[in-house]
């Protein structure tokens, strides 16, 4: 099986793609995560993780780069990690009583090939109204800071989240069927590899 690198410096992708079984070794990506105004959010997010792959594909001879990045989307409006506590608490008032969506993209580049797959999942969250004292107290707890959208669906978030329609591993940042039906294009099935250990 070909090698996996992982291009991402987060705690929370590493721990879904264990949840996957496979063996893989972890690259942070060194780039600039800067706007990109007007692109659709479905874009952005490829061509960011694409970004992502492309700036870890160099230092891999042979194997598989994997890459996502995450947006939250509110009625047009591109949330991403909020600047600091302030823009923490403003974006969950936007996400307050409302619906949104979570967008992740999506890269896996074939080292030495430099075949690169790029997609994307989207699901919808809804949140219920929250009080703006909890909202205080939620962003004092500092979990929103790095997260896009300003909350954890997998942490203390969760106390906000009403509904979700659509993949749940794609809010906390990696679609793991997605990323599976991609890893089965370049010959790599979690099922086998795990029946086969
Ligand atoms: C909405 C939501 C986002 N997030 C996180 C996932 C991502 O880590 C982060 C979005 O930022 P990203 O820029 O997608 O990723 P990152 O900078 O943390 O890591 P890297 O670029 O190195 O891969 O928000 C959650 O953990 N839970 C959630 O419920």
């Amino acid at each position: 099986m070909l090698p996996i690198y992982l291009a991402s410096s987060s705690p929370r992708r590493k721990m879904l793609l264990e949840q996957l079984g496979l063996p893989f070794t972890v690259v942070p990506p060194d780039v600039e995560e800067e706007e990109h105004d007007g692109l659709p959010p479905r874009k952005l997010v490829e061509a960011l993780a694409a970004k992502k792959a492309r700036a870890v594909a160099p230092a891999i001879s042979r194997g598989l780069v994997l890459a996502a990045d995450t947006v939250v989307v509110f009625q047009d409006r591109v949330l991403g990690k909020p600047a600091g506590p302030r823009e923490a608490a403003f974006m969950l008032s936007l996400l307050s009583g409302n619906e949104h969506e979570v967008y992740t993209g999506l890269a896996v580049m074939e080292k030495p090939s430099g075949r690169l797959v790029v997609t994307h999942e989207c699901t919808r969250v809804r949140f219920r109204t929250l009080e703006e004292e909890e909202i205080a107290r939620y962003v004092a707890t500092g979990e929103p800071l790095d997260k896009a959208g300003a909350y954890a669906a997998q942490g203390l978030g969760a106390i906000f989240i009403a509904g979700i329609k659509g993949c749940y591993f794609n809010v906390v940042g990696l679609p793991l069927a997605r990323l599976a039906r991609v890893l089965r294009e370049f010959g790599v099935d979690p099922l086998k590899c795990f029946l086969e250990k």
